[in-house]
């Protein structure tokens, strides 16, 4: 492209679907969620270009988090791509950096959702100038440059770019290979969608079939409401599939520290590979009792996460066995580069989060290029997915035999259609106008 290309407008547009009246996504803690995104478009001077973006959501409080997008708007407006992507470290710390909004975090609520959804359109503009998408964008990356990619300010006690860069190299020779692997099998997934917990036993015993039959070799399901209701529920799902499949459990921060590891104890006849976020997402020494207390079953924790240093800290603590990076909750791209390589330095399991919109289409990139540059290990690592939404995007994700297929088209695949954007608009859109027309009357 001969003219640089320069940001000339932030757009922060509110975005809801009504699941909550399907159930769909429902928990213990969120039993009504309506999948929302903060969806960010950076316009530019070329026309036909642009970089989206969004941070999800469950409804309420979407509008909080686009009037955050548009106080971050005056960072990268007016500025070249070129002049961020020179130094991708640097624009972390410049967009994270501005003292007035860093007092609202500093790095975590609001303030971070916000920068997650600006970040991640920047590196979508990135991937689709470079013409790649943004897995292979990283991929095709030195080690030097993805180091250079991340701010490790309040890490380095963890990980040093010099450690970090090690790392990497010692991935970089068999890097093809691992490309080759993907391009032909995909990278595994597990299910949630069976296992929402306002389902009813009918309908979660058809999904538990039907996941069985399209090749998922492992399922999630919610847990946390009342302890009879989990055994009850747990038995039928295991019955639908059988003690082959891996089974794993998701508390959504219902329990106590102690409540958690008593409830496990008479959770764990149905053999779950992991509990998921059992208690508070910030108590780290609970994290950590809990893990010793449940042992072998892991404790899987970061949809709640709200930073690096706190990812940081449940490892250092052994209070984390699955790591869950959520790919807007954090800063965005490079901040999650950060988490990668520190879980990869401990060894532990990325698995990202994903239940929620757009998440599965970010996530694939993200484990993708864990495997290929960073752990370059499949083990124990799978990929969330949830069957709901897909179709509002450019480039929905592809799932074959229970594995997500590398995207293909430039970009970060985050790109939304048109008419799903003016659609589900809030309150403007013509489905939210009809909507609280038949509220008000
Ligand atoms: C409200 C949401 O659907 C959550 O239940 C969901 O993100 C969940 O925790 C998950 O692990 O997918
Ligand atoms: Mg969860």
């Amino acid at each position: 492209m001969s003219k640089p290309v320069t940001i000339t407008a932030v757009i922060a547009r509110d975005i809801r679907f009504p699941t909550s009246k399907s159930l769909d996504g429902s928990d213990a803690m969120n039993p009504d969620p309506d999948y929302s995104a903060a969806y960010v478009i950076l316009e530019t001077n070329v026309q036909g270009l642009e970089g989206h973006g969004l941070t999800f959501t469950i409804g309420r409080g979407n509008e909080l988090c686009t009037k955050a997008i548009e106080s971050l708007a005056h960072l990268v407006v007016g500025k070249t791509l070129e002049s961020f992507t020179s130094n991708m470290g640097a624009f972390w710390k410049m967009i994270t950096g501005d003292s007035q909004l860093r007092w609202l975090g500093p790095e975590k609520g609001v303030i971070h959702l916000a920068t997650g959804a600006v970040v991640n359109a920047v590196w979508d503009l990135y991937a689709k100038v470079a013409q790649k998408p943004l897995w292979k964008l990283l991929a095709d990356m030195s080690p030097e440059e993805l180091v250079s990619c991340v701010d490790f300010t309040y890490i380095t006690d963890a990980i040093t770019p010099e450690e970090a860069l090690d790392l990497l190299k010692s991935k970089e020779k068999s890097k093809a290979e691992r490309i080759a692997h993907l391009e032909k099998n995909g990278y595994p997934a597990y299910t949630t969608s069976a296992g929402w917990l306002g389902y009813s036993d009918d309908k979660m015993r058809r999904l538990c079939r039907e996941a069985k039959e399209s090749g998922f070799k492992h399922m999630k399901i919610k847990v946390g409401s009342d302890l009879q209701d989990d055994m009850r529920r747990a038995s039928i799902i295991r019955e639908e599939i059988g003690d082959d499949l891996k089974l794993m459990m998701d508390a959504n921060q219902k329990w106590d520290v102690d409540e958690a590891i008593t409830n496990m104890e008479s959770l764990k006849q149905f053999n779950p590979w992991w509990i998921e976020e059992p208690t508070s997402p910030d108590d780290i020494l609970g994290h950590a009792k809990i893990a010793k207390a449940v042992d072998p079953i892991e404790v899987a924790t970061g949809e709640h996460c709200q930073n690096r240093v706190i990812f940081k800290q449940l490892m250092q603590a052994g209070a984390l066995g699955i790591c869950q990076i959520d790919s807007c909750r954090v800063g965005g791209v490079n901040e999650i580069l950060a988490i990668l390589f520190m879980a990869a330095k401990f060894d532990i399991p990325v698995c990202p989060h994903a239940g929620g919109v757009g998440l599965c289409e970010y996530v694939q990139h993200l484990s993708m290029i864990d495997y290929i540059a960073i752990s370059g290990k499949l083990d124990d690592r799978i990929i969330e997915f949830v069957d709901h939404l897909h179709e509002h995007f450019i480039e929905p994700v592809v799932i074959k035999n229970g594995a997500y297929m590398p995207p293909k088209l430039p970009g970060y695949s985050i790109t939304m259609k048109n008419k799903s954007l003016d659609t589900y608009e809030f309150p403007s859109g013509k489905f939210w106008k009809e909507e609280l027309k038949t509220k008000v009357s």
